[in-house]
């Protein structure tokens, strides 16, 4: 049986366009957005605002919290089409938070799939500067940087794909990652 249930994550490093990205496949899939960064805890985000980059004892209860609340959500939402989306933007940067996402969801009928947005540093660099009010400043950048584990063709094969956005509108990589669905 082809599964209706579908879990998108849209990840990358600060700045890369999660957000922006993952709203347009919401509105285009008639689906909901979930914004991963909701649920870090105020520790972690008291961290971040202060230039200290998260470690993976931060990030694992964030993700495990984060994907109990994306499953739910098929439950706790209303979809106006049989095929249900639940798009979540979750910066997923190791290749062991992905397999974790993977692992939690092994036995669910749900379909998992997960997108890496990646741009060069100076790009990104300069939009975290022009982007005013986030508590995450660009100086984080390098960290999240060297974190990144970009997947590789063997992740490709359970459903994690990477997307390279230099140069592309919003709605070009929004168009991409449909086309991959
Ligand atoms: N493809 C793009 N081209 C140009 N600007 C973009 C693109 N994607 C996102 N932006 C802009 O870059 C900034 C960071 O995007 P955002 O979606 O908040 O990234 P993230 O959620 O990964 O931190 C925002 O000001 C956004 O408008
Ligand atoms: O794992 C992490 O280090 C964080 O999740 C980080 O990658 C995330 O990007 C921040 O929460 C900032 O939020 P934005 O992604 O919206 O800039």
């Amino acid at each position: 049986m082809t599964p209706s249930d579908h879990l998108i994550f849209i990840g990358g490093p600060s700045g890369t366009g999660k957000t922006t990205i993952a709203t347009l496949l919401a509105q285009r899939l008639n689906g909901h957005y979930i914004e991963g960064d909701e649920y870090h805890p105020k520790a972690n985000i008291d961290k971040m605002a202060n230039g200290i980059p998260l470690t993976d004892e931060d990030r694992w209860p964030w993700l495990k919290k984060l994907n109990q609340v994306a499953v739910s959500s098929f439950s706790d939402m209303k979809f106006e089409t049989d095929e249900r989306y639940i798009i979540v933007s979750c910066s997923l940067l190791k290749k062991k938070y992905r397999d974790f996402i993977r692992e939690q969801n092994r036995e669910s009928p749900i379909s998992v799939k997960m997108f890496m947005l990646y741009d060069d540093f100076d790009q990104i660099y300069m939009r975290m500067t022009n982007r005013k009010g986030h508590y995450m400043k660009a100086g984080m950048l390098k960290s999240q940087f060297a974190d990144l584990e970009l997947p590789k063709d063997d992740e490709a094969s359970v459903g994690v794909f990477k997307v390279y956005c230099k140069n592309k509108d919003p709605s070009k990589i929004e168009a991409e990652i449909v086309q991959a669905l």
